[in-house]
């Protein structure tokens, strides 16, 4: 029999709950992916840590995904999405990459020192707007930096309603200024760029305990954990933390809604420009241009809108081909599949 309580402390909610048959209740049982490896996921079922081969059935899994097992320890299926994050492929690859899956709320990691950068804050927000999650940015190194509060402010123009935090990764006192968000059976994921502090904070928040996951290294054919993993570890407030590596490139793809929710008073000012289609460089009567003039948009936030949509439209774009050429390849198999299967019947 499922134990709710126990589930709860890996993140369970409703959500998934009403995913499952009355009689799928006492006879499955709901498991968490913590980490992901080349072959193998490490998932939770609240007693102990399990490897799963990574099969045809669990190849889009990715961390804080669901589930459902069956007696015998079978993969019956995955429990729909709450919210996933993803990016494209890195390189020339036209694919998507999942970061992590059921989300609540995303704390968008950002340093004060000479990494602060708010074209990349921006970036970060589209990702989890996109996915529907709360985001919180929290800007690291505040004892590094002497314009911390100049800083804050410039992240809190982007949107007066955006939570905002500034923090030291080290200080013990992050537990109460997160404590609003660290919530039981809430799943964080903590994104940002290499070095901006993710581990530091996460372990911070775990009250510097040794991160639970060296039982599961030694199981680990290489001994070693790969850059690729990602982990997801409970803290004794009752949330889950995923630790995400730092991200060297985030490549936008599928996120319009995402750009739009992130741009709102963008897009808000376009509704208001003369033409209905105005590109917003030199028509007469373009309220996105008024609005720079006059100091109520940044140039640079303008820029930077309009070169992330142009991002996400060309990966969007190659994505959709590249299911197309799927499409396509797969219904030619299928095709002469069928007539190799006539012919046979025809000898
Ligand atoms: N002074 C100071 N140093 C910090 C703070 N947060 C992190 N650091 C230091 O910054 C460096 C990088 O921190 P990490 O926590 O490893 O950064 P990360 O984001 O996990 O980096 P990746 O693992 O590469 O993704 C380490 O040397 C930390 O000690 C902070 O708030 N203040
Ligand atoms: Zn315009």
């Amino acid at each position: 029999m499922i134990n709710i309580n126990k589930l709860n402390s890996i993140g369970w909610q409703p959500y998934f709950q009403q995913q499952l048959a009355i009689d799928e209740w006492s006879q499955t049982k709901p498991v968490r992916v913590i980490e992901q490896h080349r072959s193998q996921l490490i998932i939770d079922d609240t007693e102990q840590l399990l490897t799963l081969p990574i099969t045809n059935m669990t190849s889009q899994c990715v961390v804080g995904d669901w589930l459902l097992l069956d007696e015998s320890g079978q993969v019956l299926r995955l429990l729909e999405r709450k919210s996933v994050f993803s990016r494209k492929s890195i390189g020339n690859k036209r694919d998507k990459q999942y970061i992590a899956a059921n989300v609540d709320v995303a704390f968008i990691l950002c340093s004060l020192n000479d990494d602060f950068n708010l074209n990349r804050i921006e970036r970060y927000l589209a990702l989890v707007n996109e996915a529907e999650c709360d985001a919180v940015i929290v800007l690291t190194k505040a004892d590094l930096a002497n314009d911390s509060l100049e800083k804050q402010a410039l992240v809190q123009a982007l949107d007066p309603l955006l939570s905002v935090e500034v923090i030291n990764c080290f200080d013990d006192n992050v537990k109460t200024q997160l404590a609003p968000w660290l919530k039981a059976q809430t799943t964080i994921a903590v994104l940002g760029s290499s070095g901006v502090g993710k581990s530091t904070l996460t372990n911070t928040l775990l009250g510097h305990r040794v991160q639970n996951t060296n039982g599961i290294r030694e199981q680990d054919s290489k001994g070693r954990h790969t850059t690729t993993s990602r982990h997801l570890l409970k803290l004794d407030c009752g949330a889950v933390i995923i630790d995400t590596p730092g991200m060297r490139e985030l490549q936008l793809a599928d996120v319009s809604e995402g750009i739009e929710a992130t741009f709102q008073d963008i897009e808000n000012l376009s509704d208001s420009c003369k033409f209905t289609n105005c590109t917003h460089t030199n028509e007469p009567g373009c309220a996105v241009i008024h609005a720079i003039e006059v100091g109520d948009l940044t140039e640079r936030r303008f820029l930077n809108y309009q070169k992330l949509r142009r991002e996400n439209q060309f990966n969007t774009a190659s994505l959709h081909e590249r299911r197309a050429h799927d499409k396509s390849l797969s219904k030619y198999y299928k095709r002469t599949q069928n007539q190799a299967v006539k012919i046979k019947r025809m000898d």
